[in-house]
């Protein structure tokens, strides 16, 4: 646990993992309160993305404890699922299901309160409304970025996991994300994020941990 005021949402200690012997995380521990920020940084292929995988469920460690609310977290746990809204790089979309399908289903699923509400909102903040009934097949890689953007801000959460999420966003987009990424934790989200782009980091970041390649 953490010595500082306010308990863990989220803690992280001794985590390894390595792919075909190849050790990529090692001993990797921190924590994280709601309504903080923490940057995961390092080189081209240091682990900053599966460290994130791993917190996230999508991969095993081989070692190590993480905890959510301090208890071990279970990606399989509906608790868990309501909690943390994740932007991975490998997010899939149903083939014929619109933009606005899309975020509407999350955001219904979810159990929002008001999903067309909201998701009428979020088009708009990630400038994708024109796009709202196009199908993911048909998005530019910027906009399917945005819309794995708008996934994770139609639907309740407390805790973020983004990947890279300054990737294709213009000069505009990256000021918006670094405002976005203070409201969310004005709101108490708390947010663990991996990024190349340093203005970003010190813009949101409360911490950073650095992976070594
Ligand atoms: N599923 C996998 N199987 C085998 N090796 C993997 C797998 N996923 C990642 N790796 C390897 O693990 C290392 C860390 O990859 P990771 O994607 O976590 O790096 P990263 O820090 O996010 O890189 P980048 O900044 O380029 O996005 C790399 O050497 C990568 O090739």
């Amino acid at each position: 646990m953490s010595t500082s005021a306010g308990p863990d949402l989220l803690y992280v200690s001794g985590l390894t993992k390595s792919y075909s012997q190849v050790p990529v995380l090692r001993d990797i521990g921190f924590s994280l309160r709601s309504g903080e920020a923490v940057a995961v940084v390092g080189p081209n292929g240091s682990g900053k993305t599966t460290l994130l995988k791993c917190v996230a469920g999508v991969e095993d460690a081989d070692d190590g404890v993480i905890e959510l609310d301090g208890a071990r977290l279970r990606e399989s746990e509906s608790a868990t699922r309501a909690a943390m809204a994740c932007l991975l790089d490998d997010a899939e979309y149903f083939p014929d299901l619109s933009v606005i399908d899309h975020l509407t289903l999350y955001s219904w699923a979810h159990g929002m309160e008001d999903p067309d509400r909201v998701v009428a909102s979020v088009l708009r903040e990630l400038d994708l409304h024109a796009a709202a009934n196009q199908l993911p097949v048909t998005l530019s890689s910027g906009q399917r970025h945005r819309l794995g953007l708008a996934s994770c801000l139609v639907r309740p959460r407390r805790l973020l996991l983004l990947d890279e999420p300054e990737q294709r966003l213009d000069a505009k987009g990256r000021a918006w994300l670094a405002d976005r990424l203070q409201a969310e934790k004005a709101a108490g989200v708390a947010i663990l994020f991996t990024s190349h782009d340093r203005e970003l980091v010190g813009a949101a970041a409360d911490r950073t941990i650095e992976v070594v390649a």
